[in-house]
């Protein structure tokens, strides 16, 4: 490439990383999002996009567990595009000379906390789904570290458990404006300490952490097969659990199933209480987006509240862009807020669920999900392993598609209808009786974004 054209590569480059950039905040959490993403700048060298790390650290990381979700949306908004994860010279040279560590006192938000003010309880809506959960936030902002120490929130992705555990925080604030509360991802926490340990700064790293009297520390999963980050992470657990200061830890998954999280670990994430939040019923979710359009200023219509609820199945983080969308297409057309103008605001995004609860899409996500070959939904085999999944896969079909039960049933290796009723009642009853069912159903149901 000649060197007159380097600016407007750059440029494109820029345009191109902005425009992904939006794609990406829509399926990462803001902490993953800021973390690792928002740090990197986007050149574009031909038909390469080559994504400028400040430091080896953030380049590997993101190579390593993002490549992928960056890739995938990358082809989805330019196509043929190959991508490559480079260091950016210019900031490496910058910040090679040695810095204070990303102190939790260095933080920019008044107190250094790094919560946001608006994740707070009154703008928490209460649900089936996360009413123990909720319940047992505001027990802990009351009596932080009295209650329940530590208190472990999971759940799926963007279901509130950020928000939720930052109200904790705000409340106890409120309460006692002199408490020393830090909100940390687990990543900002994995790059403090490393960025402690290249500066020799790892004593002071202790200090700050075992000062604090409430800790909350978010997607504790990325802790997994860490092994100096546990290390550390037990002893100031352990610092400030002697000291009654309170912990709030957040995680995708029960503290058990965390592979590769040390076993002194899960089993001290247990000590307090362990808590859910499911994914969001009907109602709930609708009481969400009356919330999050009223935050805009915004007294939209209950049908229309329902109409984006009941199309956009997957997690409120989902719910808010598409509630943004409707916002920006009655904006720009200046349409009355409608289902009509909401239809056309998500028109391609309830396209693109359409396509995935396609028959042939559910079989192949299913058998995906228990590890079987997709050919397997039409076999003849009846050995359990294969045929629970294919009874999940039916009764998926008959939930989100409007296929008969003959079209199913001949979707599914030519069986009667009769089989495809039967695996429908089977797995409703297996639903109620064993709790693994109803997570792999509903695991199912958020996977094919329904
Ligand atoms: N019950 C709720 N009431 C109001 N807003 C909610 C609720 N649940 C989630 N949200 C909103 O949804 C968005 C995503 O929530 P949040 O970041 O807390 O999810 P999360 O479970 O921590 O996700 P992740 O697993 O990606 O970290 C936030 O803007 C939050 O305010």
């Amino acid at each position: 490439m000649s060197s007159h054209s380097a600016p407007t590569a750059l440029q494109d480059g820029a345009a191109l990383w902005s425009a992904l950039c939006v794609q990406l905040e829509l399926v990462t959490s803001p902490q993953q999002f800021n973390t690792w993403l928002r740090p990197l700048r986007g050149e574009l060298q031909g038909h390469e996009l080559r994504l400028l790390a400040p430091n080896p650290f953030v380049r590997d990381w993101v190579r390593e567990r993002m490549a992928e979700l960056v890739k995938e949306q990358l082809q989805r908004i330019a196509p043929g595009f190959e991508l490559v994860f480079a260091l950016d010279e210019e900031a490496a040279a910058a910040t090679s000379a040695p810095t204070a560590s990303i102190a939790p006192e260095r933080s920019s938000a008044p107190g250094g906390h790094r919560l946001n003010p608006a994740f707070n309880f009154q703008s928490y809506v209460e649900g089936k789904s996360n009413q123990l959960a909720l319940a047992a936030a505001r027990q802990v902002a009351q009596h932080p570290g009295k209650s329940y120490n530590p208190l472990y929130i999971y759940g799926g992705v963007g279901l509130g458990k950020t928000h939720l555990m930052q109200a904790v925080g705000n409340d106890i604030l409120q309460r006692q404006p002199e408490a020393k509360v830090l909100y940390i991802s687990s990543e900002g926490f994995i790059m403090d300490m490393v960025r402690s340990l290249q500066h020799n700064t790892i004593n002071d790293f202790k200090q700050r952490y075992r000062k604090l009297d409430a800790l909350l520390i978010d997607d504790i999963q990325f802790f997994a097969g860490k092994d100096r980050t546990q290390e550390e992470f037990f002893h100031t657990f352990n610092a400030l659990f002697d000291g009654g200061r309170q912990i709030i830890i957040t995680c995708d998954r029960y503290p058990k199933e965390v592979e590769g999280l040390e076993e002194r670990l899960q089993s001290r994430f247990g000590w307090g209480l362990t808590v859910a939040i499911q994914p969001h019923d009907l109602e709930t979710r609708m009481a969400i987006v009356l919330c999050k359009a009223e935050d805009h200023g915004i007294q939209l219509p209950e049908e229309v509240a329902f109409f984006i609820a009941e199309k956009i199945r997957s997690h409120v983080r989902e719910l808010e862009g598409a509630l943004r969308r409707v916002i920006a297409h009655v904006n720009f057309t200046h349409k009355p807020y409608s289902v009509e103008s909401a239809k056309e605001a998500l028109r391609d995004l309830i396209d693109v669920q359409k396509r995935m609860v396609s028959l042939e899409n559910i079989q192949k996500v299913v058998a995906d999900y228990y590890h079987i070959r997709a050919s397997e939904m039409q076999s003849k085999r009846r050995n359990r392993n294969v045929a629970r999944p294919r009874q999940m896969a039916m009764a998926l079909t008959k939930e989100l598609t409007r296929h008969s039960l003959p079209e199913i049933g001949e979707a599914f290796g030519g069986r009667d209808h009769t089989t495809v009723l039967h695996a429908c009642r089977q797995i409703e009853k297996l639903r109620r009786e064993s709790a693994q069912i109803e997570e792999d159903y509903r695991n199912l149901i958020r996977i094919l974004g329904a």
